[in-house]
């Protein structure tokens, strides 16, 4: 068999469907009912064309930011996404390895199959991502843990007051976790807890985390502006306009038309994310150029470890890194940080 030349996100992509279990990557790829949201979170960017400046005598881009207190070689960073070990044996271990070659930061989900002490024992910039659990004692548990092994911020997915439905995991049945893998970081006396959502967490469970914690409290999930604005009058120090890859409520836009609507309401006061659909180099520069300061990427990772363990995944960060070089390039930047709006053309009325 001829092993296909593995040269942009979608061909290990199309790599990890043929390595995967079936069941495990449809997991990895499906979103919620029709799938809406998750299709137009990629087809949104291709609507917005670049309208490119010349001649305008830059050196070579630079692509650091500070991203939340967290310096990064590049404004793409890791989304939290669970079970790494269905992927790859080393799981999010060999994740974190690539992130920390790449020099950005890795968001470690609450469910990770690997213990949140061995991923940041990779060395990468870590945060670690939670869903507050009904039992305020054990959540705060977790915090210290993921505290103690030194996690620089606590990402708080806000969109999931229940689970998504996910009619391809619900077709193959696939509920649990075959044997041997576990949420390493909701073992508690012996136990492993299953992860649960509550539709009654509200803005002042958010000032009990910020009371258990000095950690900064990154609000992950946002899409509507008025939210984004009682993040910022509740302290969240950014947010991260998701939709949760398409995975939680279908038919929300597109994370990047929800994108500049939150940059109003924010203001400047926080910096503002992204996550959802980032394929290529120029949606980064898109993304940016509407006001967002990094993008995180979810599946990509993902297909990155199926294919070739914490090499894959470094690829992957590679390729994304090259493109936006390249395309900063092309457009007549020298800095991620300085990229507008004028830059782009947008489709009337989506806008
Ligand atoms: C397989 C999978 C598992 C995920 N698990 C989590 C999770 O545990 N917590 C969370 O906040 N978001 C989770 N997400 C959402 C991602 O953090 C991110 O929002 C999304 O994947 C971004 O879209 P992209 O996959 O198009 O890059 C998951 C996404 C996928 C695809
Ligand atoms: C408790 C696991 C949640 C994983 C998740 O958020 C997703 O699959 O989208």
């Amino acid at each position: 068999m001829t092993v296909p030349k593995l040269l942009n996100v979608r061909d290990f992509q199309a790599a990890a469907a043929q390595i995967l279990d079936p069941v495990h990557a449809d997991y990895f790829a499906g979103g919620a009912r029709d799938e809406i949201t998750l299709a137009e979170n990629e087809t949104a960017f291709d609507r917005i064309s670049l309208l490119p400046r010349v001649l305008r005598g830059r050196p070579a881009p630079d692509l650091t930011v500070d991203l939340v207190g967290s310096p990064t070689s590049m404004p793409i960073f890791l989304s939290p996404t669970a079970f790494h070990r269905l992927a790859h044996p080393e799981g999010e271990a060999a994740t974190a390895r690539a992130a920390a070659a790449a020099g950005t930061v890795m968001i470690a989900a609450m469910a990770s199959t690997v213990a949140v002490e061995e991923v940041a024992a990779q060395g990468t910039a870590l945060w670690f991502q939670l869903y507050l659990q009904p039992d305020l004692a054990f959540t705060e548990s977790v915090i210290q843990r993921a505290a103690a092994a030194g996690c620089r911020a606590l990402v708080l997915t806000v969109d999931s007051a229940v689970f998504g439905s996910h009619e391809r995991d619900n077709r193959h049945d696939f509920h649990q976790l075959p044997d041997g893998l576990h949420c390493e970081n909701m073992r508690d006396a012996g136990e492993v807890r299953p992860i649960q959502m509550s539709p009654e967490f509200s803005w002042k469970h958010l000032r009990w985390l910020q009371s258990v914690t000095d950690l900064p409290v990154i609000l992950k999930g946002i899409l509507h502006p008025d939210d984004a604005i009682l993040a910022v009058e509740h302290g969240a120090a950014a947010v991260i306009v998701s939709n949760h890859g398409g995975r939680q409520l279908d038919t929300t836009p597109a994370s990047i038309r929800a994108l500049p609507a939150v940059v109003r309401a924010v203001g400047g006061r926080i910096p503002v994310l992204l996550d959802g659909g980032i394929r290529r180099g120029t949606d980064v520069v898109k993304a940016l150029a509407l006001g967002a300061t990094a993008v995180g990427v979810g599946r990509p990772v993902v297909w990155g470890l199926a294919v070739d363990g914490g090499k894959g995944v470094s690829a992957v960060l590679e390729i994304l890194r090259a493109e936006l070089e390249h395309t900063l390039l092309l457009c007549g930047y020298g800095s991620v940080r300085e990229l507008v709006a004028g830059l782009l053309l947008l489709p009337p009325g989506e806008y």
